[in-house]
């Protein structure tokens, strides 16, 4: 009985709106699934050290295939994101999973005097310390090795901060999110790159199709870890994403949290701010 009026009393008062936007928390939610969705299902290690471990091992081929797998269109996606914080005026910035140093590279083209690019993987870091090199950017750029769940960095640190494809291989998005707004300034800009999901007909198809056979399939063919792209994509399908990735960000204590799908809903770029 209590239940039959609690449900009556929730359809009866309870807006269109209401129930949409409480059917997106609930997703929001289930983030937790991206946390379990690890590289190597037989592996003792925890997410983070299997995430080091996988991209150790690709490092080399990482922005080879990424062009590939991404047509390319990745480059212009790093742009849009260069372009946002370059209208902020950053002069420190953090980048985040920085990877080869792709984003970080770019950034060095906006008013910035110091950029750091964090990661967990030495191999990746390694990869991106010579790119930077052969640019005569090692002034400017910086690579760390560290952990975005317990950053090396004092309170309010950062003019801006970006992760580009590095949310979703987090262990603990929340810890991650919330180190990343306890290191940025206030007035700071956050800018994410995540891979999303098309929800209009055909992308949704097409995409679903691309992600679950030909993704893996180059990646058994072209990488050195023939799991790694199957990780890659599986992640992708249980990572939260437009609205359900804004509320996680409001949660944390973000605001002018927005969303801007990119490329038929494939990737998404988020901003948002610290006040
Ligand atoms: C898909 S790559 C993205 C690299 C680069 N940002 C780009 O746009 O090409 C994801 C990167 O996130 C890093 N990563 C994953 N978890 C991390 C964490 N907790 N802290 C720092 N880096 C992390 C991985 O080592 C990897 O280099």
């Amino acid at each position: 009985m209590a239940l039959y009026i609690k449900t009556m009393t929730f359809l009866l008062f309870t807006s269109p709106r209401q129930i949409f936007n409480e059917k997106i928390c609930n997703f929001a939610k289930t983030y937790g699934m991206s946390e379990k969705v690890k590289p190597y299902k037989y592996s003792q290690l925890n997410k983070k050290e299997q995430v080091a471990q996988m991209f150790d091992t690709i490092s080399k081929e990482y922005d080879g295939l990424n062009r590939v797998i991404s047509f390319g269109i990745d480059v212009k996606w790093r742009k849009k994101v260069v372009d946002i914080v370059a209208q902020s005026n950053a002069n420190r910035i953090l980048d985040i999973a920085t990877g080869t140093g792709d984003l970080a590279i770019n950034l060095a083209q906006t008013s910035a005097q110091e950029i750091i690019g964090l990661d967990i993987s030495d191999g990746m870091l390694e990869v991106g310390r010579k790119k930077i090199a052969d640019r005569k950017l090692s002034n400017k750029i910086q690579m760390l090795l560290g952990d975005s769940e317990n950053m090396p960095f004092e309170d309010h640190s950062f003019d801006a901060i970006t992760v580009a494809f590095g949310v979703r291989n987090f262990e603990n998005l929340e810890k991650g999110l919330s180190e990343i707004l306890r290191v940025l300034k206030p007035n700071g800009t956050f800018v994410i790159l995540e891979t999303s999901v098309p929800v209009k007909t055909p992308f949704k198809q097409g995409y679903k199709f691309y992600s679950k056979f030909i993704l893996p399939t180059i990646g058994k063919v072209f990488s050195k870890d023939r799991v790694a792209y199957s990780y890659l994509s599986e992640s992708a399908s249980v990572f939260p994403y437009g609205e359900a990735l804004n509320n996680i960000l409001r949660q944390i204590g973000f605001s002018n949290v927005k969303d801007l799908p990119q490329t038929f809903g494939v990737a998404t770029i988020y901003t948002a701010t610290k006040i």
